[in-house]
């Protein structure tokens, strides 16, 4: 498959969403292998404990270390699905043999913001590793370990608190996955979308014309395409100087025309 992605988590039915529609499909066509793993399952002892009290005192639990490190240690083994009997990798075909490191994302309020920029490098990727940290967080020396073995990115989706990383993987896989061709159904609709070039999207209409006496503008109705375009521009602009004065800060090569209407 082009990519292959694996979560780690002590709730992996929360990831079962992601089995439906576009991704499912993705990975029925075979261009996007997605493996959940259940922490617990690298836990031996009566109760599969994965969290104990943090040294230092503190409220809450904190990660073991060692579950973490046995189920990473087993995708790194390949234990995403090229299991033993496998036909050998041939070489370039297996990250080790050309040395890439997986990359491994760790969903964490600490963590570098996501964005559709790195939703877009992500995407380049042959394999990413989502570590879904729950209760306080991931004992520190996972992270460390981890550094020497993947290529670590701790990852906010934003400045706000979850209970558990296994959503803010959800968002990025879906961010993520969407971007792999052929995977979203027509690539026009990639081009022309929010975040795409840094403008917010324009207002949309269906059918019918008047709908509880509210009718459509004018001008998408006149088939002039170049109206069109321009009025759909001028909405963008609108919009996100309404909406997301931050963005409009970032654009340089706004025309005569742009600047015309955020006048
Ligand atoms: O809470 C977050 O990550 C999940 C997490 C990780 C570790 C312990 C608790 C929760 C988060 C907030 N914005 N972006 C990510």
């Amino acid at each position: 498959p082009q990519m292959s992605i694996d979560v780690v988590s002590i709730f992996p039915e929360y990831l079962a969403g992601l089995q439906l529609s576009l991704i499912g499909k993705a990975v029925d066509r075979g261009q996007l292998s997605l493996n959940v793993h259940d922490l617990r399952d690298f836990t031996f002892d009566r109760h599969n404990t994965v969290d104990d009290s943090p040294y230092g005192g503190g409220a809450g639990m904190v990660m073991k270390a060692e579950p973490w490190a046995l189920a990473l240690e087993h995708i790194l083994g390949g234990g995403s699905g090229a299991e033993e009997g496998d036909s050998l990798p041939s070489a370039g075909t297996d990250d080790a043999a050309v040395g890439s490191k997986p990359t491994l994302i760790v969903p964490s309020p600490a963590g570098q913001v996501f964005d559709q920029r790195i939703a877009e490098d992500l995407a380049g990727r042959d394999h990413l590793v989502f570590a879904c940290g729950r209760y306080e967080g991931i004992d520190q020396r996972v992270i460390d370990w981890a550094g020497e073995h993947f290529e670590l990115l701790p990852m906010s989706i934003g400045d706000y608190v979850l209970n558990g990383g296994e959503v803010a993987s959800m968002v990025m896989i879906e961010a993520v996955s969407r971007l792999i061709p052929g995977v979203i159904g027509n690539p026009e609709s990639l081009t022309e979308e929010s975040h795409e070039d840094g403008l917010l999207e324009y207002p949309i209409y269906t059918k019918p014309a008047n709908w509880r006496g509210r009718e459509v503008p004018e001008i998408l109705l006149s088939g002039n395409h170049a109206a069109i375009a321009r009025w759909r521009r001028d909405r963008r602009l609108e919009r996100t100087a309404e909406v997301r004065p931050d963005l409009l800060e970032k654009l340089d090569d706004l025309s005569k025309d742009d600047r015309a209407a955020l006048e």
